[in-house]
């Protein structure tokens, strides 16, 4: 793992930060295999970032979206990832349909939405079951509590090993969101952080000892590049 960590004056730098750096590993995976896999974190810190993308004249027909997480929510639920990275991005470019890879929310239950979208990655990455691709880019933010994803302190979720999609649980309320493995094997993991509300978390995270399940974004050790981008606000405490 190639660790980064950077510390930008503010929200506006950090965007544009971002901006250039998941540009080039966009560019960098197209060039080296014709096409990008890119997960996308919902929340509200990466929408500047979305809403910069779209601004770009990238090859989008050579570009993947896919969610890092999901709400259990309708895709029309003003809480819904998907529905936040469309407006602020996806629908205003010229993405084909078949490159946009919602999780779906809308079947039975949560677990058997996951286990759909296990099997559609599988189907996409062309893998058997009990084996893990590699995303280009996955895309996090973390919580004031440290979690990241929809891993969330304490819960199930942050022990699956042996799948790629689980069910999360924020509060009793159901999530589905990608594996501690499966965010591991990517080829670069970037946490976008903002605001002094996560500097506890972060400390944490950065310290040399915590507990994991209490800071699930410790989990995260990806076998490619890690970048942490934060702001002033949330990074003004770290020593790095
Ligand atoms: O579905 C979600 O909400 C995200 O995946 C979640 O993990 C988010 O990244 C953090 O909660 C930070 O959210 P903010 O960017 O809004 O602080």
């Amino acid at each position: 793992m190639n660790h980064h960590v950077e510390v930008l004056a503010d929200k506006t730098a950090l965007v544009e930060r971002s901006l250039e750096l998941v540009r080039a590993k966009i560019d960098e995976a197209i060039q080296q295999s014709d096409r990008c896999t890119i997960a996308l974190a919902g929340g509200s810190t990466p929408k500047p970032l979305y809403e910069s993308l779209a601004t770009l004249n990238l090859p989008w027909e050579k570009i993947h979206i896919f969610w890092g997480d999901e709400r259990y929510v309708p895709p029309t639920d003003p809480d819904s990832n998907q529905l936040m990275a469309r407006q602020a991005w996806l629908d205003l470019v010229s993405f084909p349909d078949a490159n946009i890879h919602p999780i779906p929310t809308q079947g039975e239950d949560p677990a058997s939405d996951a286990q759909r979208h296990e099997a559609h990655l599988q189907q996409f990455f062309a893998i058997s079951p009990g084996e893990f691709p590699n995303f280009d880019i996955i895309l996090l933010g973390i919580g004031d509590d440290a979690h990241t994803a929809s891993l969330f302190p304490h819960t199930e979720a942050l022990q699956v090993r042996d799948r790629l999609v689980t069910v999360g649980n924020k509060d009793g309320q159901p999530r589905i969101t990608f594996t501690v493995p499966l965010i591991n094997h990517a080829h670069n993991v970037f946490f976008l952080v903002a605001g002094a509300s996560k500097q506890q978390a972060l400390g944490q995270i950065f310290a040399a000892e915590a507990d994991p399940l209490t800071y699930p974004a410790r989990l995260i050790q990806p076998v490619g590049e890690l970048w942490w981008l934060l702001d002033e606000p949330a990074g003004r405490e770290l020593a790095v």
